[in-house]
This record gives C-alpha cells, sequence and structure tokens, in this order.
C-alpha cells in the first residue's frame, strides 16, 4: 500500500467489433476455436468458492441448443452446504480485498479486458457460440465487446466517482470515502448475454466489494471460461466466488445471510420479485438494508408512423426481432404499424423474414439458431400454438418449429386483431414478433394504448421523418421505455453510449455499465475535519447590550 497519488483514468473507446468477414484471419482463429472446443473430450466444470475447486459430484450435462449430441462439458452442481461456503469465502476475501488501492483493483479488470480483447476473445466468444446458440457477430458484441466495454467503462466511471468531493473552506476540510457496503453481494445473472454475467459480480468488485455469483445453469460453459480469465488476470481467490447450482435451492441460504449487503440480479421479472420478497422477509436479520439492482423482463415495441421510411423500419424489425432468437430483454416483440402502410410493405417485409437462414452457429451464412433449451422452446411454442387457435390473432409467417436436433424455431410473425391480445402484453423471449394495425387517424390514441398494455418500460422506438409524430411520441410515451430509440431499432446498446435499463416491471433502472449502477455498490462516509474548532458554547446574540 502507499496511497498518496491521485490517479485518473482517460475515457476509454468502445472495443471495434470485428466482423468476420469471409478470409480473414479473425474469422479462422474464430473457426478453429469452435471445432477445438466442439471435439474436446467434454470438461468437468468445478465450483470456484476461495479460489479453491469444489466437486459435488451432482454432475450435470451441458449440450449445444442446436445440436443435443454435442456433449461440452460436465458442471458440478452446489448445494446449501456450498452456498454456506461461498458466503464465507466472500466475507474473509473482503479483508483483503478491500484494503487494496483502488488502482490495484482496477489493473486486475484492466488486465481481464486486455486479455479478452486479445488472446481470450476467440476461447470466450466460441464458448459463447457453443453453449448459448448464438451467432459469430452477436457473440462479438457480446461477449467480446460489451464485456470489454463493461470492465473499461466500470474502471472509468468509478475513479471519476472517487473524485467527486465537497467543498472545503479555510476553517474545515470535508471529504467523501467512497466504502464498499459491509457484508457481500449476490450476483445472480441470465443465460443471455455472457457481458452481464461477467458484469453483474464484476462491477460490485472492482468497488472492492466481494461476491458470490450463481451463473445460469444454461450459460454455465462460456461463464466459466470468464472465470478463468479472470483468475488469470490476477483477481486474488475469493474475491469472486463461482457458485453454478438451482437458484430456488441456493437463493434462499444465500438471501438469508445477515451479512448480505447487496443484490446484483438480471432475469426475468418473476425471479426478481421472489428475491425481492425474500429479501422482505428476512429484512430483521440484516445488518443493513441490503441494495436491490435488478434489471429484468420487457415487452419492447416499434411505433411505425406513416412517415417513416419503409425500408428503416423493415430492417429495425428483422434485426430488433430475430437477432439471438428474440431472445434479448430489448427485442421488439411488438409493434404498431398503419394499415394503409402495412399494405404496401407486408409481402416484402414476410418475404425478407421467410428468407432468414436458421441453424448451427459454426455455419456463418445462418442469419439464426437455436432457442436456449428445452423449458424456453415449451414456453414459446406454447404461444404459436395459442395464436394458431385464436380468433383474436393469426399467424402470417413461420410458425413451425422442431426439437429433434436442436431447439429451432422458425421467425415467427403474428398479426392480432386485438391490440390487447396476449402476445400484445406478455414477454415471449423467443423469435415471435406481434403485429396489430391501426388507422393512421389514431396515432395518438395508438400511443396511449401502447404505453398501457403492457406492464413493463424497457426499450422502444418511434419510426417516423415527422417531427411532430417523434415528439408526440417520445412524450406520450415517457414511461414506457427506459431506452427509448428514434429511428432506429431498440437493440444493441452501448456502454458508455445509450446506459442501459428500464423501469416499471424491468427493473430498477440503475443503467448497467454507468456511474449510477458503480453507487449501488458504494456506500459513501462524510468526514469532516474542524480546522479551528469553536473553544466556548455561547453565541453573540447572548451578549449583554
Ligand atoms: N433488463 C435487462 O437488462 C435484462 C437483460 C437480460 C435478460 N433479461 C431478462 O432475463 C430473462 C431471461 O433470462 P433467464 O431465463 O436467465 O432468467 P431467470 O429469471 O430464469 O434466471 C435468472 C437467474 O436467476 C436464477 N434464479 C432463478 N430462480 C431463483 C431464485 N429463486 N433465487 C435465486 N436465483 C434464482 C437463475 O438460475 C438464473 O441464474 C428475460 O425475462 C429477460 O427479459 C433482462
Ligand atoms: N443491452 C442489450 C440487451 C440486454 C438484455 O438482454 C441490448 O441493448 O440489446
Amino acid at each position: 500500500m502507499g496511497n498518496n497519488k491521485i490517479f485518473e483514468l482517460e475515457r476509454p473507446e468502445n472495443e471495434p467489433v470485428l466482423d468476420y468477414a469471409p478470409g480473414s484471419e479473425k474469422r479462422q482463429e474464430l473457426k478453429e476455436e469452435l471445432a477445438r472446443l466442439r471435439e474436446q473430450d467434454p470438461i468437468e466444470i468445478p465450483l470456484y468458492i476461495g479460489g479453491e475447486e469444489v466437486k459435488t459430484g451432482d454432475l450435470v450435462d451441458i449440450r449445444c441448443p442446436h445440436d443435443h449430441s454435442i456433449l461440452l462439458a460436465r458442471y458440478h452442481r452446489a448445494g446449501a452446504e456450498e452456498a454456506e461456503m461461498a458466503v464465507e469465502a466472500a466475507l474473509e476475501a473482503k479483508k483483503s480485498w478491500n484494503q487494496l488501492d483502488w488502482e490495484d483493483r482496477v489493473s486486475i479488470f484492466e488486465r481481464a479486458a486486455s486479455l479478452l480483447s486479445g488472446p481470450w476473445r476467440a476461447t470466450v466468444n466460441a464458448s459463447t457460440m457453443l453453449g448459448q446458440s448464438k451467432s459469430a457477430h452477436q457473440a462479438e458484441i457480446d461477449s467480446a465487446c460489451e464485456l470489454i466495454d463493461f470492465l473499461r467503462f466500470n474502471n472509468y466511471f468509478l475513479s471519476q466517482l472517487y473524485s467527486n468531493q465537497p467543498a472545503s473552506t479555510e476553517t474545515e476540510i470535508n471529504m467523501i470515502e467512497y466504502r464498499p457496503l459491509e457484508g457481500f453481494v449476490f450476483a445472480v445473472t441470465p443465460f443471455n448475454f455472457t457481458s452481464i454475467a461477467g458484469n453483474l459480480p464484476g462491477a460490485p468488485a472492482v468497488c472492492g466489494n466481494t461476491a458470490v455469483w450463481k451463473p445460469a445453469s444454461s450459460a454455465i460453459y462460456s461463464n466459466y471460461y470468464y472465470f478463468k480469465l479472470l483468475q488469470e488476470a490476477g483477481l486474488p481467490a475469493g474475491v469472486i466466488n463461482f457458485l453454478p447450482g438451482k437458484g430456488r435451492e441456493i437463493g434462499p441460504v444465500i438471501l438469508g445471510s445477515e451479512e448480505l449487503a447487496g443484490v446484483h440480479f438480471t432475469g426475468s421479472t418473476s425471479t426478481f420479485r421472489e428475491i425481492w420478497s425474500q429479501v422482505g422477509q428476512n429484512i430483521e436479520n440484516y445488518r443493513d438494508y441490503p441494495r436491490l439492482v435488478g434489471e429484468t423482463g420487457g415487452k419492447d415495441f416499434v411505433i411505425a408512423h406513416e412517415s417513416a421510411d419503409p425500408d428503416e423500419l423493415m430492417t429495425a424489425l428483422i434485426r430488433g426481432a430475430y437477432e439471438y432468437q428474440g431472445q434479448k430483454c430489448s427485442a421488439i416483440s411488438r409493434s404498431y404499424i398503419p394499415e394503409d402502410y402495412w399494405s404496401d410493405m407486408e409481402e416484402e417485409l414476410l418475404q425478407k423474414i421467410d428468407n432468414l437462414t436458421m441453424g448451427d452457429v459454426e455455419d456463418f451464412s445462418n442469419f439464426v439458431n437455436a432457442v436456449i433449451d428445452e423449458a424456453a422452446f415449451e414456453k414459446i411454442t406454447e404461444y404459436i400454438e395459442d395464436a394458431r387457435e385464436a380468433d383474436e390473432a393469426e399467424i402470417i409467417c413461420g410458425g413451425d418449429y422442431d426439437d429433434s436436433e436442436g431447439y429451432f424455431i422458425e421467425p415467427t410473425v403474428i398479426l392480432a386483431h386485438s391490440p390487447r391480445y396476449r402476445t400484445m402484453r406478455e414477454e415471449i423471449f423467443g423469435p415471435v414478433l406481434t403485429i396489430y394495425l391501426y388507422d393512421e387517424e389514431s396515432f395518438a390514441e395508438i400511443l396511449e394504448i401502447c404505453d398501457e398494455t403492457s406492464p413493463y418500460g424497457l426499450t422502444g422506438a418511434i419510426f417516423a421523418r415527422d417531427r411532430q409524430a417523434v415528439d408526440l411520441a417520445r412524450e406520450k410515451l415517457t414511461y414506457a421505455a427506459g431506452n427509448f430509440y428514434i429511428n432506429d431499432k431498440p437493440t444493441g446498446a452501448v456502454v458508455g453510449r445509450q446506459p442501459f435499463g428500464g423501469a416499471r416491471a424491468s427493473g430498477t433502472n440503475d443503467k448497467a455499465g454507468s456511474r449510477w449502477n458503480l453507487m449501488r455498490w458504494l456506500s459513501p462516509r462524510t468526514i469532516k475535519e474542524n480546522l479551528r474548532p469553536p473553544r466556548d458554547h455561547g453565541y453573540p446574540f447572548l451578549d449583554e447590550e
């Protein structure tokens, strides 16, 4: 230690997105890594508690969602005993992690970003592609670029926060110490973004906290490789404890600890509500009020105005609804389009959707791949079958599915005859877009319907060349989306440029990868030093005249 320096970080550049163009060296490298991971013997993934490998013997298979015959790994599943050990390990590691200068913590995460940008990029991308069925481009923007951006921008925003200090005067010195929280943080992560999985334990850790990280069962493969990268970057034992397991089993044990300082969650609204209510039930037992940060589901929309450019709109609908099989919390799943406008674009749009290629991630010509697992396949296809039967809706494109080799569902379009049909209201989390046609004279009314139809408030977009229409949508939809886009698809937020998150049923809107998020993992202490303490308790007005 020797904390006698002031150190400022430059604002980072966003990590450039590699295009993996045919013939490029990077494409070749990624293809070779995919083949290596697929062909190697299935790996065994342990838990990491206090830096030690722990094997419970309760082994679970990890297979490719797009090819059931490929066994990638087996992971050891944690139970209540390991959950308690992980909490203890996090508390033990905190004692020394907390004592490091902040530049030491930051440099470990800078090194992680550098390793991911360089020698680990192909491995983390390939494991995301195979384990979560992502195309090369979707893996690149997630497990490489967004995760690198989270690492670098968190460091930068943290250095800015630390330098934010109150005024002092001639007679007093005032300062704020940005303490990590007292206790440990529980990071509970989703399957769909490796970057989010890395960020949820990482953001509290760079602030000086230690974490218990419970990855989603269907993303353990890539999350394990990322954890190995953190070890190589020099992350000390126990700062992040890797604990694959069933949420319902290990969650209550961890949430029951009196040392719980916060929960950093991303996943479904129902799981977050369950966690919130467990924390509520335990509230008398905690030393602090645990910070609850959760980014959850969405029912993301695109509203087309009659002045919208049809090519821009069609491109946004296709990419926003079907990239990564619609399994982004930000994916477009409902769209409101003027009736006359629709009749001009319907044929072309449906043809383009019909032509989307679907298959294995190792064939780079596929635009879409498989959905994540059997439960997702069952849930999504139930919505499709419901629409097939319903009077209020019809399927106008796609609608077929097949799980014999992998969990494949065709990009599907439902035309709803009621703006409140269930696929206009409920999160499906799959490649299903529902369209509702409105009379172009009812634009203001459709904005209200859009605002009131679903409980979520995550992302949404207006497509219009008419500025009055843009302004009206922006005003009427003030609370309908935490990320609102004008003439752009509502997916693909970039760290440092479109801070991401929503309110209503979509979360606490603390904006991942921003200074506001980091602030949730810090507990400021104000310190005043009086340079001339008063020596008499009286006031001047008490003096006799
Ligand atoms: N708003 C955002 O930024 C954002 C980003 C990504 C995903 N999501 C949302 O995530 C959902 C999809 O992800 P998912 O299927 O992994 O979500 P999920 O809620 O099923 O699981 C999320 C995590 O919670 C764990 N979990 C489940 N029950 C638990 C319990 N009782 N206690 C503790 N942990 C528990 C799971 O094992 C997993 O690690 C969608 O609803 C999507 O909209 C939101
Ligand atoms: N931040 C991502 C979505 C994350 C949720 O799945 C986007 O903007 O598309």
